[in-house]
């Protein structure tokens, strides 16, 4: 081994003990203890929930839009939530999102990521992704250019001016429009797609951030038959590798989400606070939900 060799060794080793001992400062040595070392800001999902609300309360001039609101979404699970006009269901994902500060309560996006000590933008760069009910894509570039804006993010306008897609980048580009069922619309101007064609595009654009938690705002309102069986489809396949919250009226698409697995979890809104929990069959034999909600 040559001297330069050695000392290379040598540096590599001090830098790695140094970084050591750094570690075990910063949390106490507990990774003498535990195998699992989290890195602060980044998504521990280790214990199962990507999404925990507890106890939220948010009040508008004293009425309480959410009233003690606890709710948990398990890593990669797609839960409904549905609930009759007015039962908080917006202001719940304004919660998540940042746009709303509650009264009370704790938000965490997995098991250390405080969202109720972030700002919107932060919260949306940690992996939250949010999908409104209305489609807002760039209606005058092509579905592609829509696509390539959004892999570039939030860089800087003159980063952006000099962004060049690499062969990996196109290629996701390509599997996202097999994906959002846009493959042959490519190049067409996104301003002349049809509206469920826009809400994929849409769609796509926020999975092009690779968001770990979405939250989609009744995404199927003003589909067609066949658009929301595709869009149910879409979520279904997204499942798994994303963690999906969809807040929707719709309850035929409901039950195209809940087809594959009866037991899946839906949750029911109703002032503010959660109604019921359990499998779609579940719910909608309960009594308390037939009288505010099902039954109407
Ligand atoms: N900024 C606000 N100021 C006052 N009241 C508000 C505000 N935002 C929401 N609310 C009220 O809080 C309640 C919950 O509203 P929210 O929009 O969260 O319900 P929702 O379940 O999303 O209803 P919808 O299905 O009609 O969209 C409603 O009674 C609404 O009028």
């Amino acid at each position: 081994m040559t001297p330069e060799l050695m000392q290379a060794g040598a540096r590599t080793r001090q830098a790695m003990e140094e970084k050591k001992n750094a570690g075990a400062g910063s949390s106490g040595g507990r990774q003498h203890s535990y195998s699992r070392v989290v890195t602060p800001g980044e998504l521990d999902v280790a214990h199962g929930a990507i999404l925990y609300l507890d106890d939220i309360t948010v009040s508008f001039d004293g009425f309480k839009a959410l009233n003690a609101l606890s709710l948990n979404i398990s890593a990669g699970e797609l839960r409904c939530i549905i609930g009759p006009n007015g039962a908080g269901k917006t202001t719940m994902m304004d919660v998540i999102t940042g746009k709303t500060r509650p009264d009370v309560g704790k938000a965490f996006f997995g098991s250390t990521i405080d969202l109720l000590r972030m700002r919107e933008n932060e919260i949306a760069s940690v992996g939250i992704g949010r999908k409104f009910q209305k489609p807002t894509v760039f209606e005058q570039l092509s579905v592609f250019e829509n696509l390539e804006l959004a892999l570039k993010g939030d860089r800087g306008v003159k980063q952006s001016m000099f962004f060049r897609l690499n062969s990996e980048q196109a290629d996701r580009i390509g599997d996202m429009l097999k994906l959002i069922h846009l493959k042959d619309s490519a190049q067409r101007t996104a301003g002349l797609l049809s509206h469920g064609q826009k809400q994929w595009l849409e769609i796509g654009m926020l999975l092009m951030q690779d968001p770990k938690l979405l939250l989609l705002d009744e995404p199927v309102a003003g589909m067609t038959d066949e658009e929301t069986e595709r869009t149910a489809e879409l979520f279904l396949s997204l499942e798994g590798n994303h963690s999906l919250v969809v807040v929707e009226h719709d309850m035929k698409f409901i039950h195209e989400l809940t087809r594959d697995n009866p037991a899946k979890k839906v949750t029911v809104l109703h002032e503010g606070s959660v109604l019921a929990e359990g499998s779609l069959a579940d719910v909608q034999a309960n009594e308390k939900v037939v009288e505010v909600y099902l039954g109407r």
